[in-house]
């Protein structure tokens, strides 16, 4: 039984950050295992968790290595825990880990950008040092998400080949505490409102390692509106409920006690929002009024410190995403840090939800590929049963970690797969299937369709409760004085959906275009900063004659690195922002437009 639930401190709950300087070596032989490196690393150099290597070092060959690769970290246990179940946890580690606690393997986990725990307690030597090592491993393959292929330099080198647009930075790059947790405790909770009337109810849904009774209170302000004692479900009435909206996000604390024979043995304690979200015909309805999402693909990436979390950037984010008049982003193209859903719900900002399917198609790695929407059968190979899994079990993570945020508003469940096959059909079927059981406020789903997947080929739209629109018209395709074309490329398009009478919302989740913040032109030229203002005017003209469409989330928020490449100047160049987070001539179109749009 997994635990979801972000770490806090109570009575009954203690954590502690084990952030800071950790022992890392590179493993390029695999050799670590049999060489006894789970007791001890051979010939460690400091590495900083949260952090990556990849953004540290000055040799290439340290920045693009792949892998297996060592954590190592000493920590003391006072036997005043003794009473406490003990466990470690990672905000994640990219993309798998074993863990090993003085020697001995405690548990691992695939997947990159989801946390997990591992139980210490049997293996912990109490009023001693204790050693914990992490045996981490960066590779892609066609096996586990994000996907990739590898290539052997003539050096003997590996080299991980993303099948996706962002670099493939790797290591221990979230949060690791240890937690001190009841031994009886609960293990998540989910929740689910239901508004008429003036009332608002709040059914729940708690699951705990043993069968108790729960109580669980409501706090308006401190102030409890109300309460209930039952076994592991049930439901609250309140009336007049303050709803969480994007002008007033406004957070209610819920506390659940777990009790046995009438004493509370946990308690676990949560900021949440009432709201509902739902779409009726083409509209998306939070608290039933009609949203417009104006916004971003973002990505976790930053100068130094790649995808490592760090709470400044995050609010630096959010600034300039206030400042801008923006209400939505997507967590391209992964779940991110939890840090971030926290800020959303308290500043009031909608989340679309993005499991790491990206690169479910072999010609994402030759970007001209893309747009003669070339069928690589990506899902007839022979790996794809051990994909699914995996993406399964993402899926189920991300949604048993986010589901309470008022914030996410969607799951996204892909990026860009190979969309025009029955195979891919049969696959996302599967995959919808299996997600749609998981979340108790049944928010939408959805995923984003690559430039070419249009209304007459795509195969996956109709598994979707909104449709979310990759578009590059203008970029990839009639760039520059052909951007006429790229107009009536689009209308084309948009006509063609329109014909298809969906009756669905639209969003476009990425346009854009590649901007140099040094370059200026006039007559513009691609690259330069006025192309960028003329490519997002067209769209907007354009999106004026489609009223099905209801969001745009341009791409990106900012300039990040990616592998590199004759497509790529330092990095993806889209960014609204520049890498360190300052306004292109862009920024100021979209501000005018968004706070109109209000
Ligand atoms: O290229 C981009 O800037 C972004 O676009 C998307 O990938 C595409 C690449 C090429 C084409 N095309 O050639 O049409 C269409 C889409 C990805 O979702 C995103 O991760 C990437 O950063």
């Amino acid at each position: 039984m997994e635990s979801a639930l972000y770490p806090i401190q109570n009575k009954y709950r203690f954590n502690t950050l084990m952030n800071g300087t950790w022992k890392f070596e590179a493993d390029p032989n695999s050799v670590g295992l049999d060489g006894g490196w789970n007791k001890e690393l051979p010939d460690p150099e400091e590495m900083p968790v949260p952090g990556t290597f990849a953004e540290l070092t000055t040799k290439r060959d340290r920045k693009y290595y792949t892998g297996d690769f060592w954590y190592q970290k000493d920590f003391f246990i006072p036997s005043f825990l003794k009473e406490k179940d003990l466990y470690i946890r990672f905000g994640s580690v990219t993309h798998r880990a074993k863990v090993f606690i003085n020697g001995q393997e405690v548990g691992q986990h695939e997947g990159g950008f989801l946390p997990f725990q591992v139980k210490i307690s049997d293996y912990i030597q109490y009023d001693q040092a204790n050693r914990i090592t992490v045996l981490v491993n960066n590779e892609l393959s066609e096996k586990a998400i994000p996907c990739g292929t590898e290539e052997i330099l003539d050096n003997g080198q590996k080299l991980a080949q993303p099948y996706f647009d962002f670099f493939n930075y790797s290591g221990i790059m979230r949060n690791v505490w240890l937690l001190a947790l009841p031994q009886n405790q609960i293990i998540n909770f989910k929740l689910n409102y239901q508004l008429a009337n003036n009332k608002a109810a709040i059914t729940y849904n708690i699951e705990a390692n043993n069968n108790a009774e729960f109580k669980v209170t409501l706090f308006d302000n401190q102030k409890e509106v109300a309460r209930a004692i039952s076994k592991n479900t049930g439901s609250l009435t309140i009336k007049n409920p303050h709803l969480w909206s994007l002008n007033d996000p406004y957070l209610y604390k819920i506390k659940i006690e777990m009790l046995e024979d009438e004493k509370t043995v946990d308690e676990y304690s949560d900021q949440i929002g009432i709201r509902t979200i739902k779409i009726v015909n083409d509209k998306i309805l939070l608290n039933n009024h009609p949203i417009y999402l104006k916004g971003f693909g973002k990505h976790e990436d930053f100068n130094v410190l790649g995808k490592a979390v760090n709470e400044s950037i995050i609010k630096r984010d959010y600034e300039c995403m206030k400042w801008i008049g923006a209400n939505c982003f997507r967590t391209s193209h992964y779940p991110y840090a939890e840090e971030w859903y926290q800020y959303a719900d308290k500043y009031g900002f909608l989340i679309i939800d993005e499991v790491p399917a990206v690169g479910l198609n072999r010609s994402i790695t030759n970007f001209l590929n893309v747009t003669n929407s070339n069928q690589s059968h990506f899902f007839a190979s022979k790996t794809v049963p051990e994909l699914k899994k995996v993406h399964e079990q993402e899926i189920k993570e991300m949604i048993d970690r986010d589901q309470r945020h008022p914030s996410v508003i969607a799951w996204s469940l892909f990026n860009e797969p190979e969309s025009t096959t029955q195979e891919s059909y049969d696959y996302f079927k599967d995959i919808f299937a299996f997600a749609r059981k998981l979340d108790p406020q049944n928010r939408p789903y959805t995923g984003t369709l690559v430039m070419g997947s249009g209304p007459k080929v795509d195969k996956l739209h109709p598994l979707c409760d909104f449709i979310c629109l990759n578009r590059y018209y203008g970029w990839y395709v009639a760039g520059g004085p052909e951007i006429v074309n790229a107009k009536k490329m689009l209308e084309d398009e948009l006509d063609g959906w329109q014909n298809l009478k969906l009756n669905k919302p639209f969003i476009f989740t990425e346009f854009g275009a590649d901007t140099l913040s040094s370059s200026h032109r006039l007559p513009d030229e691609m690259w330069s900063q006025e192309y960028q203002n003329e490519y997002y005017q067209m769209y907007f003209d354009v999106f004026k004659k489609y009223p099905f469409i209801y969001g745009e989330l341009v791409w990106n928020f900012a300039d990040f690195k990616t592998s590199e490449g004759i497509m790529r100047v330092g990095g993806n160049d889209k960014g609204i922002f520049t890498r360190d987070r300052e306004p292109k001539d862009i920024a100021f179109t979209l501000k005018k437009r968004w706070q109109q749009l209000n």
